[in-house]
């Protein structure tokens, strides 16, 4: 158990937070199958995008991490340069690990297996391994499940498809994608609801001809990629705890410097405004990220549904919280991809939250959720889960006497390590 912080004073305070996972996550994969010598900047050294450095290495790429940057340098081997790994090649508590690896490893000459924790051993696979069968891949799940361990053997060709996404998922669109960029022809994937872009962008960034149209996208097989610099933005993922904390404590102002603005991603910025929060937007100068300001502001409820949900989908925790302290009856609908993450995020907020003295009632896909709670003390858990440690974190600074206790606070780790040091450095005596 550890002790969270509660009852924050108030404060005006500037952070960043640490570089994007999406983009790490594929800037990593990237260098390692372009051509040259990649260098990320910014790179997020949370546990699963060390996941992804420490499988890129199993596969015989050289990664290395300057001591005096910290940026991350990769020799690119190649489409074609990869090694097989006579050891199983380890995810952690990665999807997007094993997601995107799936479908780049689907491609490849040689045999592969992909594990992973007991919180990935339960998550879905067969969104990845029904489109790369269809190209032709050699993809089994654990005992002819459809959940890891994934074992991968090598096939002769692939050869490219045209998609029709089942569920709105980057992570399956970004499998499909690395294995198109090695299959005969030209795949096309149609989304169903727009996801996050950072692989499309960045197959373009590292000189792929790829093109999208609204959902389509359409991307020919044989291209080489070629190193390059990239600069990873600060995760709105990330920042979002932080967003929230400065619209609902009392007298605060928070400054979150560089975010990453991806127009796939900001959601939660659209929500704020919906909500009546007080929010200020600096785009910089590099077109890619923004500093963003929040003060304290009294929220009113809204609906969330649709397409929003995929441009917010991990934020989804956090926003419940903020609902818990909005005027009136929030509604989250669309959203049954939670009950598919690191844990069911659905009923884990729904539990922990109301431990705490919220309204929150757990439907099939979302949320209804009453405003106006005052929460008070309880012990709570995160389930192993990052995003509900995080979100138990800001709700404990909401409570006025006693203890919150979390059980298994560690998981922060898996996307933002330094996150309860900067809940000490802004609140702490
Ligand atoms: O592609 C990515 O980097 C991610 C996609 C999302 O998952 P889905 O593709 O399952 O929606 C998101 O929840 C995850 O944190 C990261
Ligand atoms: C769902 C998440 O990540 P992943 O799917 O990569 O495990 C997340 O970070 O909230």
């Amino acid at each position: 158990m550890t002790e969270l912080l509660t009852n924050a004073p108030s404060v005006q305070h500037s952070l960043s937070v640490p570089g994007d996972k999406s983009i790490s996550h594929r800037a990593v994969i990237l260098g390692s199958i372009a051509e040259g010598q990649s260098r990320v900047k910014g790179f997020l050294f949370g546990e699963d995008c060390i996941a992804t450095i420490n499988v890129m290495r199993q596969l015989g790429v050289p990664i290395t991490i300057d001591s005096e940057t910290n940026e991350v340098i990769i020799e690119g081997r190649g489409l074609t340069g990869l090694q097989a790994s006579t050891q199983l090649l380890d995810c952690g508590n990665s999807g997007t690990t094993m997601r995107l690896l799936s479908g780049l490893l689907a491609g490849q000459a040689f045999k592969s297996q992909l594990i992973g924790d007991a919180s990935l051993n339960k998550r879905p696979m067969a969104r990845v391994m029904n489109p790369l069968i269809s190209m032709g891949a050699n993809i089994e799940g654990y005992q002819g499940s459809e959940l890891p361990p994934l074992t991968i053997q090598p096939v002769e060709a692939l050869t490219a498809i045209r998609y029709e996404m089942p569920v709105a998922s980057a992570q399956v669109k970004s499998a499909i994608l690395l294995a198109a960029l090695q299959a005969d022809g030209e795949t096309e994937v149609i989304e169903q609801a727009v996801s996050r872009n950072h692989t499309e962008e960045m197959l373009q960034l590292f000189g792929v001809d790829l093109k999208v149209e609204g959902k389509h996208i359409k991307l020919n097989g044989g291209q080489t990629l070629k190193g390059q610099t990239i600069e990873v933005p600060g995760d709105i993922s990330s920042a979002a705890y932080f967003l929230a904390a400065g619209l609902l404590l009392a007298d605060t102002e928070l400054k979150i410097e560089n975010v990453g603005l991806n127009e796939t991603r900001s959601g939660i910025l659209e929500v704020i405004q919906a909500m009546g929060g007080q929010l200020e937007v600096q785009p910089r100068a590099n077109g890619i990220s923004a500093d963003i300001t929040v003060r304290s502001s009294r929220l009113k409820a809204t609906v969330i549904e649709g397409e929003l949900i995929p441009r917010l989908i991990d934020e989804l925790p956090i926003i419940a919280l903020m609902a818990t302290q909005a005027e009136g009856v929030t509604l989250i609908k669309d959203a049954a991809e939670l009950k598919v993450k690191e844990t069911d995020r659905v009923v884990a907020v729904a539990d922990q939250l109301n431990a705490l003295g919220a309204e929150v009632t757990a439907t099939a896909d979302g949320w209804e959720i009453k405003g106006g709670s005052q929460l008070r003390e309880a012990a709570v858990k995160s389930y192993g889960d990052h995003r509900i440690g995080m979100m138990l974190q800001i709700a404990a600074l909401l409570v006025k006497a006693g203890r919150v206790d979390l059980e298994d606070a560690t998981c922060v780790n898996i996307s933002y390590p330094e996150f309860f040091e900067t809940v000490q450095a802004i609140w702490g005596a």
